[in-house]
């Protein structure tokens, strides 16, 4: 960036941080992609004229309400909910629900800002959006998750529809929480229709949209050795989270021929230096999804170390997954992975790594970082495709939905190639995601004229 350049960012910034208090999650995505969209519209005075990135930074609403639930003791429970609309220029509002106790106005714009450069980036005719609520779903009995998810949507459902705002899972909210908000609204509306995405399969649900993301992510780091010659095979993958994106990121890594040493949860992680097997990985879902146990128990299972309280990455690989959340690599740790000789970081989480991790990791030449909106793009792309069956009235074979989504995911990779490649050759991901993410949503606002 020229001195004009520094300068722009840095009052764009600041008009951001005036307008948004005490928001560090917001300002922390809104800077990520900042930082490459004031360049790229230096040349573009119509862009700039027409304050579109002002715009986008601005949520179209936020809703916010009380869910009021029972817990198993009679006792009355208050908890606070949420949906960010942010931008609907290109499609119905898209985008997950995260239960979880640090979840804030601020973690719900962070994610639903970023979920219009994710959705962009699929092809797909998808808005962008995120809510959630700070309810905690671990150490809950399945009543009592149930009893909030018919609250929480009593009021969710004045403002989502197929064609208006289409939630889907995220941090807290898999199978189990789907059902219950799906069956809610249907009780609510009387409608049967494409609501949520992540159903099961008997109510409209779509194949792969479990292993989506994941697999995405998996997918992505495929096309970006691909690009440089090299493949996944025989590379010792290091990945954190326990949960749908780790657990599916794993499974297809092994696939693969990658060596998966690592898992982790919101308590430590596990090391096995011989690699999770598919049979081992199926014990962690099984521990993961139904006996809602901690990562810790498949050391005793395994005979292998677990390291409370800390993180994965001083483990030496390959191949860096961070499937947790956001975050969760630093600056320090970003130097332990090339320390280590790490080759390539992609992004399962939602901004898994912080600004002075980013720095570092870019200033590394020879590491290749794909950022999350374009890494786990895989989910909501595949819940894109359960709207395209729940209109149709279908549902596409596995395999039909995978090669999709194969499909979607390298043409994201190439976006990325299109709009990220220097002149020496080396592809700034982060670069090429927020630029191609950006263009076609400018384009449809500019299209609506000032609103
Ligand atoms: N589900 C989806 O379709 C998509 C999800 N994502 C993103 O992927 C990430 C994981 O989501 P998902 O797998 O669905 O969620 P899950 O709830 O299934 O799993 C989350 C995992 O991350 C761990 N975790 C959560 N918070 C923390 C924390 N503060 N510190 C350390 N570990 C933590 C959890 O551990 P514990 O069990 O101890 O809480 C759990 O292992 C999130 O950033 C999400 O936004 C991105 C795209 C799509
Ligand atoms: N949680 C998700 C998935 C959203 C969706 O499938 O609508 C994400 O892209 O962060």
């Amino acid at each position: 960036m020229n001195a004009q350049q520094v300068e722009d960012l840095t009052s764009f910034m600041e008009a951001v941080v005036r307008r948004n208090p005490g928001e560090p999650e917001f300002h922390q995505a809104v800077h990520e992609v900042a930082m490459d969209i004031i360049p790229y519209l230096a040349d573009k005075p119509l862009y700039r004229d027409m304050m579109v990135l002002e715009r986008m930074t601005e949520p179209d609403r936020i809703i916010s309400f009380r869910v009021v639930w029972q817990d198993d003791h009679g006792g009355v429970q208050v908890n606070r909910g949420y949906r960010v609309q942010q931008n609907n220029a290109i499609g119905p509002y898209k985008g997950g629900l995260r239960f979880h106790p640090t979840v804030t106005q601020s973690v719900l714009k962070f994610l639903a800002f970023e979920q219009v450069f994710k959705n962009s980036l699929t092809g797909l005719p998808l808005g962008g959006g995120k809510g959630g609520s700070d309810f905690d779903p671990k150490g809950k009995s399945d009543l009592e998750v149930m009893r909030f998810c018919q609250a929480f949507m009593t009021e969710l459902s004045k403002h989502v529809g197929p064609d208006t705002d289409v939630p889907a899972g995220d941090t807290g909210v898999g199978a189990r929480e789907v059902g219950y908000l799906f069956g809610q609204y249907k009780r609510l509306v009387n409608r049967f229709e494409g609501v949520l995405t992540g159903k099961a399969l008997e109510f409209g649900g779509s194949r792969i949209r479990a292993e989506a993301t994941g697999y995405g992510v998996v997918y992505m780091m495929q096309d970006m050795l691909a690009h440089h010659h090299e493949s996944i095979d025989g590379r010792t993958c290091v990945v954190s989270g326990s949960g749908n994106v780790a657990t599916y990121c794993a499974e297809k890594l092994i696939q693969l021929g990658g060596k998966v040493v690592t898992l982790s949860d919101s308590s430590g992680y596990i090391h096995d230096p011989e690699g999770l097997t598919l049979e081992k990985l199926q014990w962690v879902m099984e521990l993961k999804n139904k006996r809602r146990g901690r990562i810790e128990e498949y050391a005793r299972e395994y005979g292998v170390e677990y390291h409370a309280g800390e993180h994965p990455w001083g483990v030496p690989c390959d191949l860096a997954f961070p499937c947790a959340t956001q975050n969760e690599i630093d600056g320090a740790e970003a130097r332990t992975l090339i320390e280590n000789g790490c080759r390539a970081v992609a992004e399962g989480a939602n901004m898994p790594t912080t600004p002075d991790a980013i720095k570092v990791l870019r200033a590394s030449p020879g590491l290749l970082h794909a950022p999350s909106k374009a890494a786990n793009a895989g989910g909501v792309a595949v819940s894109g495709l359960e709207m395209s069956q729940n209109s149709l009235r279908m549902q596409w074979s596995r395999e039909e939905v995978d090669k999709h989504l194969r499909e979607i995911i390298a043409s994201i990779h190439a976006q990325c190639v299109e709009f990220g490649t220097a002149s020496d050759g080396h592809v700034d991901y982060f670069k090429g995601a927020n630029i191609a993410g950006f263009n076609k949503v400018a384009s449809a606002m500019l299209a609506y004229g000032v609103m």
